[in-house]
């Protein structure tokens, strides 16, 4: 599991008839995904960014949402004064996909090592 890249694989379209990830496996994803963390009974995933002012803010938050776009897998993103917080979940199954660990991955290498 360790050994696995997500940032190498693409979002494949969910068009729902799953069973949403299970805790024991989101654990295992959240080891590829730093920083990231399981909310609402293991149907989302979180991360907050720290950032120097509100318009860094505002910029992660753009260039996270151009990334996400392009992956056609979308967060839910707050911003204010300092942080900037994304949040991702599969809709169709109300609970968590690899595409959301993906999108983690993927989120991370762009913002660096920010926390
Ligand atoms: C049709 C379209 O691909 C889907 O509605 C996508 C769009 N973006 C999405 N983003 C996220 N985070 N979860 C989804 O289930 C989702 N579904």
């Amino acid at each position: 599991m360790n050994s696995i890249d997500l940032t190498t694989k693409q979002c494949t379209p969910c068009q729902g008839g799953i069973p949403p990830m299970t805790i024991e496996v989101a654990n295992q994803y959240l080891a590829l995904a730093p920083g990231w963390e399981l909310r609402d009974d293991a149907t989302k995933i979180k991360r907050t960014f720290k950032l120097k002012n509100f318009m860094d803010a505002l910029a992660l938050a753009q260039r996270v949402g151009h990334l996400c776009e392009q992956e056609g897998h979308h967060p839910d993103i707050t911003i204010g004064w300092g942080y900037c917080s994304v949040v991702f979940q599969t809709h169709k199954i109300n609970g968590l996909h690899e595409n959301d660990f993906i999108m983690a991955t993927k989120v991370n290498m762009l913002a660096g090592n920010g926390a």
